[in-house]
């Protein structure tokens, strides 16, 4: 498992591009037959993702050094959206099937995990967002239409966008986290522009449904100190709660958003006007 520390506005102004990446991007996600985890000590929200192609995979028990627990989600959420094929996830003695662009949400206390895909040739591709939690609450999946679709934007600003909100508290309880995923329509480029932070949450980008040639720039920063990323398919990009996020594609794409911090209020957004971009 990767660990991150938490970065200063300060210093995250002081990077050169290669400075940004090692701070704010997580390359690769996704790796046949294996579970990757990247641990941000921003509010310890841990990002992954996992691909079962041959055999089934599970969290290793030594994850618990990291966590200092006997069992991964002893004191833990987790959230799952499958962008791959079908999978078969079993939660203690829970089955559940998650087909593609279908969330599972796993309360914390879940022991006995397992994920495989249904067909080796169209693997499942599970990213996922783990939180530290106090309760637990029942392991649900959510399906695309559960998932509270809200379109905004327009062609002519080139951001139309529909936001389907997963693991909000309209749709289930969860003890912080929320994840949902926003999809671009054909032509249009960009996301949450006009920008905002949340000095209460902190949030993680997941872009995918990329071609290999197609890249995002993502904006990222204090609203007066912008500086960007060059993101390509299935990366992910980790926002403190000071910075910016926001990004344009080289054409259209589609990401999962992943929250945790002091509140579950979407909307509390510290909204930042245009003419306050630097
Ligand atoms: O397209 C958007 O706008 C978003 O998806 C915004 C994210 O959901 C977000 O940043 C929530 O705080
Ligand atoms: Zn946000």
């Amino acid at each position: 498992m990767e660990i991150r520390q938490p970065i200063h506005s300060a210093h995250a102004r002081t990077l050169d591009t290669q400075g940004l990446r090692e701070q704010f991007l997580v390359e690769q996600l996704f790796k046949p037959d294996e579970t990757t985890l990247t641990y941000s000590q921003i509010d310890r929200i841990i990002v992954g993702g996992i691909m079962p192609v041959n055999q089934a995979l599970s969290f290793a028990p030594e994850l618990g050094r990291h966590t200092g627990t006997d069992f991964f989600l002893q004191r833990r959420e987790l959230g799952l959206i499958n962008i791959g094929g079908a999978a078969r996830v079993k939660v203690d003695e829970q089955s559940f099937e998650i087909g593609p662009r279908e969330a599972l949400y796993i309360g914390q206390g879940a022991r006995a995990l397992e994920f495989r895909s249904l067909d080796p040739a169209q693997p499942a591709k599970l990213y996922f967002n783990s939180a530290p939690a106090h309760t637990a609450y029942p392991h649900r999946k959510v399906t695309l239409a559960e998932a509270s679709p809200e379109t905004l934007g327009s062609p002519e600003t080139s951001n139309r966008r529909t936001i389907y909100k997963f693991l909000v508290p309209d749709v289930l309880p969860t003890c912080q986290l929320l994840m949902g995923m926003t999809q671009l329509e054909p032509g249009s480029l960009w996301n949450t522009m006009p920008c905002h932070t949340h000095d209460r949450r902190m949030e993680v980008y997941f872009y995918f449904d990329m071609n290999e040639n197609a890249v995002v720039f993502h904006m990222l920063g204090e609203p007066s100190e912008t500086r960007h990323l060059v993101v390509r398919n299935e990366q992910a990009v980790i926002s403190p709660s000071w910075s910016i996020h926001s990004g344009v594609g080289t054409q259209a794409y589609t990401f999962i958003w992943g929250m945790v911090g002091e509140n579950q209020v979407f909307k509390d957004m510290d909204h930042v006007p245009m003419s306050a971009l630097r």
